[in-house]
């Protein structure tokens, strides 16, 4: 169990209930075309709704300067009803009076959601005077938001200090899932970093080198590695002035005892197009015409072993250019064998980033892992070892 206060301890039979949750789903003309972040807050809705308690949503969406037709949450409103398979109210505001009037109107067991709290500036600024005018509208606060936790705003921070806070079901399955990942793990620990840029995952790698047995390192990145320790990478996208930074986080993996895995071969091509004709080669034999779009057979098979290895995998970032076919191939590989290792029992695999995601949904085993993030920037902060302020402000 975590250290933190759950729905298991609130009372919520009768009381207005503050629900923060993350309702910043992908939109386009109008249209969500990603509904997870909606499903995985429904449980919590449900549990406080038929416990008898009146559930008040509070959500930020995009990100507007000031109040916005454009970032309005009801089109949304209308989405979590079709899911929850109940109405849900809409208010204009998340404060004020057409806030307080909507909140005076529920019944135990009701539902409603405010309007974008970045409508005001005090949300992101957590202004103590926006938060009592929220905390105004509630007897009880509950967190279900882990992917907004990164935030120490009004609605993620300041409300778990001015009224009792909880954590939701969500909230409360993504810290079991981390805390399983990397707090207290079943050794040994295998994590995967793949995806563009060192430059954007430094902070991940150096506290990753420290806590986890192995580090796979793949996608672009992994090119920055691999020019760092001399070898020729062609025209493959990489930050050769980070090759003293990749130098320092081997170093510090040696120190630490964690192996690190590069690719032994890339999947090469003239230029970054579906369907590009390719060839891999040895990755000391990448031609300077070339780039490499994804990790060879042989590297493949060395993640693989790893991940036999592992009794935890942590996996963020495609270990090539996955969106472009064939150089899905190599991410595919990797994470069906994991996904197959945790059907058998074998393996915990949790996983988080919006490409990461998406990724394992595109080799159709998103599924299959233990556990996958809805965050991209809250999980990423946590794999750095950051304290978030929306969980911190939980702490029982
Ligand atoms: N070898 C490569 N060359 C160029 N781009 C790559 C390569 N490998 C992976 N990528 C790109 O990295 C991107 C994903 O990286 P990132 O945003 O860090 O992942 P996440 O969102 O899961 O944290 C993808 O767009 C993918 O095409
Ligand atoms: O979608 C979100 O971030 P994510 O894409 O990094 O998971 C969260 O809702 C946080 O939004 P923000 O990055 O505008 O604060």
């Amino acid at each position: 169990m975590t250290a933190f206060r759950t729905l298991d301890q609130a009372d919520v039979r009768g009381k207005r209930v503050l629900v923060r949750v993350d309702l910043n789903v992908p939109m386009e003309n109008g249209r969500i075309t990603d509904a997870t972040r909606i499903e995985r807050v429904l449980p919590t809705i449900r549990e406080i709704a038929d416990k008898g308690g009146r559930v008040i949503l509070l959500a930020h969406f995009g990100r507007p300067k000031g109040r916005d037709p454009k970032e309005s949450l009801k089109p949304v409103a209308e989405a979590v009803s079709q899911h929850l398979g109940k109405p849900v109210a809409f208010a204009d505001d998340c404060i004020g009076e057409a806030a307080s009037q909507a909140v005076s109107a529920m019944k135990d067991g009701d539902v409603l959601l405010l309007e974008n709290t970045r409508f005001h500036a005090g949300e992101e600024k957590n202004d103590p005077a926006f938060v009592q005018e929220l905390a105004k509208l509630g007897d009880l606060y509950v967190n279900d938001a882990f992917s907004a936790a990164h935030r120490a705003h009004a609605s993620t921070e300041g409300l778990a200090r001015a009224l009792p806070g909880y954590a939701g079901r969500t909230m409360q399955a993504e810290l079991d899932a981390l805390t399983k990942g990397l707090e207290a793990p079943k050794r040994p620990v295998v994590a995967i970093v793949g995806g563009a840029k060192v430059s954007t995952k430094i902070d991940l790698l150096e506290n990753l080198v420290t806590k986890v047995d192995a580090l796979v390192i793949g996608g672009g990145m992994a090119n920055t590695f691999v020019h760092a320790t001399g070898l020729g990478i062609g025209k493959s996208l990489a930050e050769k002035d980070l090759a003293a930074t990749a130098m320092r986080i081997i170093e510090k993996a040696r120190d630490a005892n964690c192996a690190i895995i590069l690719p032994v071969d890339g999947v090469c091509a003239y230029e970054f197009k579906a369907g590009a004709q390719n060839h891999t080669y040895g990755i000391d034999a990448i031609p300077e015409d070339q780039m490499i779009l994804d990790v060879g057979s042989q590297s493949v098979e060395r993640v693989n072993s790893a991940i036999n290895d592992a009794a935890t995998l942590v996996w963020n970032g495609p270990l090539g250019a996955f969106e472009i076919a064939p150089f899905d191939q190599g991410t595919v590989a990797a994470a069906r064998h994991a996904a197959q290792r945790t059907k058998d029992g074998k393996l915990v695999s949790v996983a988080g980033g919006g490409d990461t995601v998406a990724a394992l949904n595109h080799a159709g085993v998103a599924d299959s892992f233990t556990y996958v993030s809805t965050a991209g920037g809250a999980f990423l902060e946590w794999l750095e070892g950051k304290s978030l302020p929306g969980v911190e402000a939980l702490r029982a």
